[in-house]
């Protein structure tokens, strides 16, 4: 089994047979691995550097400067998370990461970093363009569920979602027993866009319970299903396992940079399943509002 690639600029067209072909398409990739590559996602490559190069240059900076805006609560969920702080996997030793959670404008202006966000557009901008990709995905996830075009994106209107930078700084120690970079997890909004940047390293669990590589593509967004999505659609779209492995060559040596845009609904959103995914199977899950999902999913992990 391999991640598809979807090519995202068929859905943009008026052609319905085309339009229609992608959406049988996505439904068929979050339906089997729920990982797909998005090609012409309209993401600028130069501004998605120009971010690459604003996470590296925070995380570079001394510890008590990222200190200062500390992660402390997952009802904020926003700011910086030092190494081995976060359990992706509950069960393992921390992650070897370190985090910088970014949420909306509104908490952005008062959560700014020197070095990051202060007279830096080029944040919100991402943020903005991820917003914009996100809703059209969710647009097409809309149709491949015989739901109104606008279902999901009106449930995500208040840009609730959590752009995060992350770090995986290079070895110096032998890490702990099952003690990895990223813990296997699945994610807990709606849909996730992942960036990777040169050293790759992601893997995805199939249906096979193999875990396969999910290599960096230049110019593609990697896109998976979370898990309210699975929750909603009744296991027809999946939440599927992924994690960040320790290399065994010389990547270990090198830091390794990745950008995940959480894509969540509105807190209020009450996600029950779908009547069009209850046919073959009664509900498996019973109705949660996304806000209180998410918050028990953070308050497991850290
Ligand atoms: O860094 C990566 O490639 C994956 C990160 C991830 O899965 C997550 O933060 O949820
Ligand atoms: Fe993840």
């Amino acid at each position: 089994m391999s991640i598809p690639i979807i090519d995202l600029s068929q859905f943009q067209i008026s052609n319905q047979v085309r339009r229609q072909n992608v959406v049988k398409n996505i439904y068929q990739a979050c339906h089997e691995i729920g990982f797909m590559y998005i090609q012409n996602s309209g993401i600028s490559p130069d501004l998605l550097e120009q971010v690459f190069s604003a996470s590296k240059s925070f995380f570079d900076s001394p510890l008590a400067v990222k200190e200062q805006l500390a992660w402390n609560n997952e009802f904020i969920n926003t700011g910086y998370v030092g190494l081995e702080r976060e359990h992706l996997n509950p069960n393992q030793p921390g992650d070897l990461k370190e985090a910088f959670n970014i949420k909306n404008d509104i908490i952005i202006n008062n959560f700014s970093s020197p070095i990051l966000l202060t007279n830096n557009p080029v944040i919100s901008t991402f943020y903005n363009a991820c917003t914009e990709l996100a809703n059209t995905v969710l647009q097409a996830f809309a149709l491949a569920l015989e739901l109104p075009e606008y279902f999901f994106t009106t449930r995500h209107n208040q840009k609730n979602h959590t752009l995060r930078l992350l770090h995986y700084p290079p070895l110096q120690t032998s890490p702990k027993p099952g003690q990895v970079r990223a813990g296997e997890h699945s994610d807990y909004g709606s849909l996730t866009l992942l960036f990777q940047h040169a050293v790759g390293g992601l893997e995805v669990q199939t249906t096979r319970k193999e875990w396969i590589a999910a290599p960096l593509i230049p110019g593609m967004v990697l896109v998976n299903t979370g898990d309210l999505m699975q929750r909603w659609t009744n296991h027809i779209f999946c939440s599927t396992k992924h994690r960040v492995m320790i290399p065994n060559d010389e990547r270990v040596k090198k830091s390794r940079y990745s950008i995940a845009f959480f894509c969540h609904p509105n807190d209020d959103t009450e996600i029950a399943c779908l009547e069009s995914c209850s046919q073959r199977q009664s509900p498996i899950y019973p109705p949660i509002l996304a806000g209180e999902y998410l918050l028990s999913s953070l308050q497991l992990t850290y």
